[in-house]
């Protein structure tokens, strides 16, 4: 099996690998193909709102998808922050594409985060860079991710991403009934 991811970010690739292995068990190691792709998102470094989130997590799998040729699944990671009243949260969006036109959709836990971070992000700098400088590390997205400083590394962005596959797998690894237009 052969799956373009439209990231060459360690952190989502360590997810997509880790998720895939449950999702598909019993395959051999080397049966799935994990391909990162660079691809643009198509939206702002620092996606502001949930709609602009899957849509460059919807880019992102499409785009990875029609660069890897062969390929059975792309997949699109996509961080973002997303506002509600007026608390600030941070969370991912998966999206999936196969060669059959089917997709689907999934997203993280999300997580708060704080006005003391928010005021350094509006002010234009992406939340990879504030964590950056904040904790005094370097490419933070890329490892424990903001979550993982925030949870004290009980959740690291890799292991929060997961669940956000498994949703968008959810599609292929249900049963039909629950997809398919039925007569109830
Ligand atoms: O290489 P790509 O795939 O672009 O990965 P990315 O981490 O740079 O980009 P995303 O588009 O997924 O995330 C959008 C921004 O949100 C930030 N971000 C999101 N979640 C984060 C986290 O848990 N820790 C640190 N930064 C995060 C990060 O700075 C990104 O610039």
């Amino acid at each position: 099996m052969l799956v373009a991811v439209g990231t060459t970010n360690l952190s989502k690739l360590r997810a997509v690998t880790q998720a895939l292995a449950t999702i598909f068990p019993g395959r051999k190691e080397g049966d799935i193909v994990v391909k990162g792709v660079s691809v643009a998102s198509g939206v702002s470094d620092q996606p502001m709102s949930d709609e602009e989130t899957i849509e460059g997590a919807t880019n992102r799998a499409q785009r990875a998808f029609a660069a890897v040729e062969g390929a059975d699944f792309g997949i699109g990671v996509e961080g973002g922050i997303h506002k509600i009243g007026d608390q600030y949260f941070d969370g991912g969006w998966v999206v999936v594409v196969d060669k059959d036109g089917r997709t689907g959709i999934g997203c993280s836990a999300r997580y708060q985060l704080s006005q003391k971070i928010m005021d350094l992000v509006l002010k234009g700098d992406e939340l990879g860079v504030v964590m950056d400088r904040l904790t005094g590390q370097t490419d933070i997205k890329q490892s424990a991710g903001a979550m993982g400083i925030l949870t004290n590394g009980i959740v690291n962005r890799d292991t929060c991403m997961v669940h956000g596959i498994y949703f968008a797998f959810s599609k292929w690894i249900s049963d039909a009934k629950y997809w398919e237009e039925s007569e109830l």
